[in-house]
Parts: C-alpha cells; structure tokens; sequence
C-alpha cells in the first residue's frame, strides 16, 4: 500500500479536499479531536501520514512515504532528492522582499551588510548572492515582520498571500523571489518501483487540477 505524506497546516484542508475528488479520504485528519497522526484512508487504499509542511520531503527522501503534498517554497528551501511530479494548482503564495514603508523601493538599494530576517534563510542567501550584496540573514521561525518593525532588521524573505500581514504591520514587498503552489512530490526509487500505480494517481490528480498543472517528464527530474 502506497503512503502519503501530508502537511500541518495552511495546505491540509485544501489538500485533503483535493484527495477526496481522487476517492482518497483522510478527512479524520481534520477532525480537532483526532491525534492520530498515521491513518488509513476510509476505502483501505493508501496510508496517510500528519506531519509539518516542512517535514513532508524528509519523510519523502527516507522513503517513508512514497507521495508527499507540500509547497514549492519548500522544495526550494529545502531541496529535497525528491521527484517534483505535479503542480497542484492550489495554496498560491509568493516568496517576497519586504521593508518598512517608505524606506527602500528595491532590493539591491539595500545597504551592503544590512540584516535580512527570515524563515527561508537558504531562499534569501541565494537571492542576496544573486543580487551581489552581502547580507546577514536573521533565522526566524515565525513573526518575521517583526523584524523590521522592531528594527532588528532592514528587511525580510517570506512567504505573502493575502498581502495582509504586510499591509497590517506597515510593511512593503519590493520584489519577489519566486511564485509558491502545492506540488506532489515522490520518492525517486519508489516512483520507478510503483509506475503504474503513481502514475495513475498522478494522471487523477492532474486532469483536477488542470490547466495549472504541469507535469514533469524530464527522467533526470525523477533522479
Ligand atoms: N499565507 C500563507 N502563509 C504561509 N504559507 C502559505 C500561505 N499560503 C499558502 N502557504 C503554503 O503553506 C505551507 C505551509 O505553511 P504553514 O504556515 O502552515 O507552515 P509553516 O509556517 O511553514 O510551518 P510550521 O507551522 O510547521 O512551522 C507553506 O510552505 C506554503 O507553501
Ligand atoms: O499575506 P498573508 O495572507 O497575510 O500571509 C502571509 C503570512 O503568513 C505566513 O505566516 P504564518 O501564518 O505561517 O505564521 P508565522 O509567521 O508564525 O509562520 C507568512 O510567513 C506571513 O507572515
């Protein structure tokens, strides 16, 4: 029986409405009093796994379970010898520069050797390498926006949706480092090993999630 790895968090509604479309129901994880964190689906035909969005590509590479859903912001923070199989369509976000209002209107007008607070330190180090500008990255795990406010950093790398946190904290975004959706993602082993039957749920999933979807041929993308 294949498993999956499913993420805590902003994706897991959406990603278990979007398994219910394919007749995978892991609903019971969204049931507050459930602590379960490893369950069945209701039709016995795949094994499902709870864990932090952060940890789906972990449970992926160690071959725990064969599918994981996660963002792609992770894949680029984290990036994980994994199979990118699908783009998902859903959880759009952006990761993001962002100041203080009224004080810097583009990245690379930002002073050399300022501080950079931010949950996706590898993401904003390669970004400031590309720009050229040396930086000191400020690891956070939460409340990023708090760095400039309370003047502990110049700027910060995170994820903006809604733009709300921003707008509500005084703050800017001044460029964008990349777009984010939710990808299935596979065990590169364990793809090769189980073709047909990831490939059928990959097709289910796909023709869902439609036209945003894009999947990946290239064999070298599957290690
Ligand atoms: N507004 C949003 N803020 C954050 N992430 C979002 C948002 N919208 C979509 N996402 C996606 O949801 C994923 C999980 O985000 P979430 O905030 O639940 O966890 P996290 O803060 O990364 O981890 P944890 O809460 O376990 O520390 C992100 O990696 C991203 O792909
Ligand atoms: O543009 P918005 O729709 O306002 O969403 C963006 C916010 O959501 C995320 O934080 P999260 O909710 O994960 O909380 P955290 O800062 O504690 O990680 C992200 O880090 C932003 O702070």
């Amino acid at each position: 029986m294949l498993t999956v790895a499913l993420p805590k968090g902003a994706l897991l509604r959406e990603t278990i409405e979007l398994l219910q479309q394919v007749g995978l129901d892991f609903s019971a994880f969204l049931d507050s009093s459930n602590r379960q964190l490893q369950i069945c689906d209701r039709s016995g035909t795949m094994q499902g796994l709870l864990v932090r969005a952060q940890d789906v590509p972990v449970y992926v590479e160690y071959g725990q379970a064969q599918l994981g859903i996660v963002g792609y912001d992770v894949l680029r923070e984290k990036q994980p010898t994994v199979a990118q199989l699908v783009d998902l369509g859903f959880g759009y976000c952006r990761m993001s520069v962002a100041v203080k209002q009224g004080t810097y209107q583009r990245a690379a007008d930002l002073p050399a050797h300022c501080r950079v607070a931010s949950k996706s330190v590898r993401c904003a180090r390669e970004y400031f390498h590309s720009l050229d500008l040396p930086v000191e990255i400020i690891p956070l795990y939460g409340s990023v926006e708090l760095g400039p406010i309370t003047d502990m950093s110049e700027a910060i790398v995170d994820l903006v949706s809604t733009g709300r946190t921003l707008r509500e904290n005084g703050l800017v975004e001044i460029e964008k480092l990349f777009d984010s959706t939710a990808y299935l993602i596979a065990h590169p082993l364990s793809y090769r090993l189980n073709v047909d039957e990831i490939h059928d749920w990959m097709t289910r999933l796909r023709n869902l999630t439609a036209p945003k979807a894009s999947e990946l041929t290239n064999q070298s993308e599957l290690g």
